[in-house]
């Protein structure tokens, strides 16, 4: 018969047994957390061979219901990549073999995450003091099943784990970390089953030790979802929180499963007096919140705890749970890019190729350290260390793989015997260089070189290159169309114009030759007509398809994404932030971030308002500009090359016949027929060939403001553009006006001190400013030369002039080389001035007062000569011109144009040239004296002639 316990026994054996369970609780956190690291070992292959699946748990009885997978919450899945985004980053746990009683460890795992050796993980074992002192170095996997499933595995299957990880781990993942979640494409998630794939350990990290580092929004949902999350078990335990200072207690009978919570907060102690556990205010929230997924257990909050906001908790910065992410600083080397944390620094220190920058206070490593370190840092509680998102891991595998491999990126010199040897030995060394760039990346690439830096010739032979691959597609500007035919044949003789099909109207095929150009606006009305597919595509200017929702984007990008190789250029790729790369990123790159939204919150430094997102920022712009250059980009600016470039870059910008209307085709024919009617007087001829001239003027007039026009959507910040007739420059200034485009004008009607005022305005403007300025009256005595680009609207017959005009910016002070572009329009009175200007230079040049060389950018004007009409046009204008007198005449002419007026016209009214003129066109010349002395004194000083 036994005595009965004294008060005192019995207290000390419930005190022993409280000692066993709690130490026993630690053994089996201690066993899970082994498992958690081997859960890594396990996946990797060699490792695996050796021992298929060390350190798991064999016994199902084993608190092992962490390992939760979203396959239990739909068994009938077969592949769980249908499933959940496909992030590298995640290991995934589930259970192929649970119904054989086994636990299987599964770790999904990309290339860009190679495995790490055993080595690796034994130093992990053998952390330094500070990282032994911390809290267990137990995986965040395990963190999640350890708090929140251990010794419930029945309860965790499925049920307790799903609203938990379909609510803040979802929103976590997606916004914060996950850069390549493939859902809809550009959207932000909205749907919260889409919202529910994530990372299991970076969530809970997140849930343990987040209380200060989880944003509102997670916070909230944390909140609300907890609120509805496990119903309690009925005979759940029940205890209470009680403030003491900055700390608060949890008064609770033994409870094992909140026990190992308990042990993984980092503030944690336990008063052996009061037998009681207490924490550090920063740790309330992720207690309360863990407790609430304990069916066992329902603890009732601190008095004021609905009031404990996360300001109003105490700091406690040595345990704080920092958060970061990994962000490349160069080819070679990422940085960790996070606070400070003593156990994480100790981490840093074990890595080999670690080096601190004084300037930035940020650790950064070798890349091929990268998987290694993500890897151990996954073992330190308090920390979250993003890795790299997968696009970069992807782009850089092989630096990933072993830094030292490459480190340049080496191009091989590609074999160009397949192209046109005119265009080959024509390359600048550069442009050699790009063009092996493009080739060495399949021939997709954005190619930004500078503006006027030949990008165009480039282009041509690396879709040359692939001819074997055509037809070939050309998307440009509706305003260079003719100028991309004239390159094709420039350049590629062995292709005829036969070959090249210039897509003018809704009416054309789009497929209809060999080489198909064609402008933004038109393919995407086209679009229906692309029955097979484009297996190379060539876009001018891409930055035209930077917002996603335009129609010209809309029709484009899918073209690309399925085109074999896809060519953008542009000079301005995005013009003032990075979201307007993000369709050209895709364009070439496909696979690159599939997700707008991950692309917005790594590089446009994605907010969240009440309204919706805003990406208009950036974030990460040295990073973005690595995975630029390394896998999507080649750039070069005119300082890189200026000693490969000529000082002056000419460019012929040749308006097709198509682009004039009919009313102002059917003039200017009328004008060219009266020139060659046999028996009219000289006199009559002269007249006839000054109204063509003049309604060359007016016809021109829309192709050049569009040039104009895209011009500035593409970013030239400041030029000049030179035109002769008032019609012209009125039109020109009207449409600056109206696009509140900055911009000067200086004519005959300028006074002197006004010139010089309106030259500096024009070199001081720092915004885009567009220089309107009369041939003949502002040729000469300005400097022009913050702009590197001249365009010339009408030409002049007179190439002095011209060479003069040109020199407005390239003078001392100009640092550049500089674009000059002559829009001429085939069908008007260019087809005679063109080589009239060409004939003069050529002479010029033979007498050794020119350098100038129009030849190259020409067109083959042979047929002037062929056609005895247009022969004796020709000859008609090389008459008027050189007669002594003609200039004043002809210029008394183009002043007094009024393509209004019924007098000494064809017919063609105002109406022509559509809201472009106005009533102002119409002729008042009060300065037409001043402008004419102007040029007299011009003439007789600069002329060569
Ligand atoms: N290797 C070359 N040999 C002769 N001419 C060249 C060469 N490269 C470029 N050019 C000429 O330089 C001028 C500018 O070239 P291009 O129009 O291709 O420049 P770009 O880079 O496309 O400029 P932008 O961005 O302004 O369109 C053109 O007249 C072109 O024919």
């Amino acid at each position: 018969m036994s005595l009965p316990l004294t008060e005192e026994q019995r207290k000390k054996i419930e005190e022993n047994r409280q000692k066993a369970l709690a130490r026993r609780a630690e053994k089996l956190a201690e066993q899970h957390q082994r498992a958690g690291l081997s859960s890594s070992i396990a996946a990797h292959p060699s490792q695996s061979k050796h021992n298929p699946s060390p350190n798991l748990p064999k016994d199902p009885s084993q608190p092992v219901s962490h390992s939760v997978s979203f396959e239990q919450q739909n068994p009938s899945s077969s592949s769980d990549s249908d499933q959940r985004p496909h992030n590298p980053h995640s290991f995934h746990l589930s259970t192929p073999d649970q119904a054989k009683g086994t636990w299987k460890w599964q770790e999904v795992m990309t290339t860009a995450y190679p495995q790490h050796s055993p080595p690796s993980q034994k130093a992990l074992t053998g952390i330094s003091p500070p990282l032994a002192q911390s809290p267990p170095e137990v995986s965040s996997e395990w963190l999640l099943g350890s708090g929140l499933g251990q010794g419930h595995p029945q309860a965790s299957h499925g049920t307790k784990l799903t609203p938990f990880a379909n609510t803040t781990h979802g929103l976590l993942a997606k916004a914060e970390s996950f850069q390549d979640t493939p859902t809809t494409s550009g959207q932000t998630p909205k749907d919260p089953k889409l919202e529910a794939t994530s990372t299991l350990g970076q969530n809970v990290s997140n849930v343990f030790y987040g209380s200060g580092s989880v944003t509102p929004r997670t916070e909230e949902k944390l909140q609300q979802k907890s609120q509805a999350s496990l119903p309690k078990a009925v005979s759940s335990q029940e205890g209470k929180c009680i403030r003491n200072g900055d700390r608060f207690q949890v008064k609770i009978g033994y409870n094992a499963e909140l026990i190992a919570v308990f042990k993984r907060l980092p503030s944690r102690n336990f008063d052996p007096d009061t037998k009681t556990w207490n924490f550090s205010m920063t740790d309330y929230s992720a207690l309360m919140k863990a407790a609430q997924h304990l069916s066992t257990v329902t603890l009732q909050p601190l008095e004021e705890a609905s009031g404990v906001a996360q300001t109003s908790l105490p700091s406690a910065p040595s345990l704080a749970f920092v958060k970061g992410q990994c962000v490349l600083i160069s080819r070679a080397r990422f940085e960790a890019d996070i606070g400070y944390s003593e156990v994480l620094v100790a981490l840093f220190k074990q890595m080999d190729s670690r080096n601190y920058d004084v300037k930035t206070r940020k650790w950064n490593f070798l890349l091929e350290e990268h998987n290694k370190l993500i890897e151990r840092v996954r073992c330190l509680p308090q920390v979250q260390l993003n890795p790299l998102p997968k696009t970069l891991t992807l782009a850089f595998a092989s630096q990933l793989e072993k830094t030292s491999l490459c480190p340049t990126a080496d191009i091989p010199e590609a074999d160009l015997s397949r192209v046109d040897p005119k265009l080959v030995s024509s390359l600048l060394p550069f442009q050699r260089a790009g063009v092996n760039f493009a080739i060495a990346k399949g021939g997709r690439l954005l190619l930004a070189d500078d503006m006027g830096l030949g990008k165009t010739i480039q282009a041509i032979c690396v879709a040359a290159f692939y001819r074997k691959e055509w037809p070939l597609l050309v998307v440009v500007p509706s305003s260079v169309r003719f100028t991309w035919e004239q390159a094709f044949l420039q350049w590629l003789p062995s292709l005829s114009p036969e070959h090249i099909n210039v897509v003018v109207t809704g009416k054309d095929r789009l497929t209809a030759g060999l080489v198909n150009i064609v402008s933004f606006d038109l393919l995407s009305k086209l679009e229906k007509q692309l029955k097979t597919h484009f297996k190379v595509v060539i876009i001018d200017e891409s930055h035209f398809l930077k917002n996603i929702k335009t129609a010209r984007c809309r029709a484009a990008v899918p073209l690309l994404k399925i085109a074999k190789r896809v060519i953008l250029l542009s000079g301005t790729p995005a013009m003032s932030r990075p979201a307007e790369l993000y369709t050209q990123i895709i364009a070439v790159k496909p696979t690159f971030f599939p997700q707008f939204h991950a692309f917005g919150l790594r590089y446009c430094d994605a907010k969240r308002h009440a309204w919706g997102w805003d990406y208009s920022g950036s974030s990460n712009l040295g990073e973005l500009k690595l995975l630029l250059e390394e896998a999507v980009m080649l750039r070069r600016l005119k300082s890189d090359v200026l000693a490969q470039l000529p000082a002056k870059q000419r460019k012929m910008v040749v308006f097709a016949p198509g682009q004039i209307s009919t009313k102002a085709r059917t003039s200017l024919d009328a004008a060219a027929t009266e020139m060659t009617t046999k028996g009219n007087s000289k006199k009559q001829q002269r007249e006839a060939l000054i109204l063509f001239f003049n309604r060359t003027a007016e016809a021109k007039i829309p192709s050049v403001i569009e040039y104009i026009l895209d011009l500035l959507e593409s970013g030239r910040e400041k030029f000049l553009v030179f035109a002769h007739h008032k019609v012209v420059l009125d039109a020109i200034t009207k449409v600056l006006e109206k696009k509140q485009v900055q911009h000067i004008r200086i004519d005959g009607s300028t006074s002197s001190a006004d010139r010089e005022d309106l030259c500096q305005q024009f070199q001081l403007s720092e915004r885009h400013a567009v220089a309107v300025l009369s041939i003949t009256a502002a040729n000469m005595g300005l400097t022009f030369s913050s702009a590197d680009l001249v365009v010339f609207a009408e030409l002049f017959w007179n190439p002095g002039v011209l060479m003069q005009a040109e020199d407005r910016v390239h003078r001392i002070g100009q640092s550049s080389s500089v674009g000059i572009h002559y829009l001429v329009a085939k069908g008007t009175a260019d087809d005679y001035l063109w080589p009239l200007i060409q004939e003069k230079i050529k002479v010029l040049g033979e007498a050794g007062v020119s350098e100038a060389d129009f030849s190259e950018m020409t067109e083959d004007t042979e047929y002037i000569y062929k056609d005895p009409k247009q022969q004796k046009i020709y000859d008609l204008f090389q008459k008027s011109f050189e007669e002594d007198g003609s200039d004043k005449e002809l210029l008394e002419a183009a002043e007094s144009f009024d393509p209004g007026s019924a007098s000494g016209t064809s017919g063609t009214s105002s109406q022509d040239t559509g809201d472009l003129l106005d009533e102002s066109t119409s002729m008042d010349c009060p300065v037409k004296k001043s402008r004419f002395e102007f040029f007299d004194d011009w003439d007789s000083f600069t002329s060569p002639l």
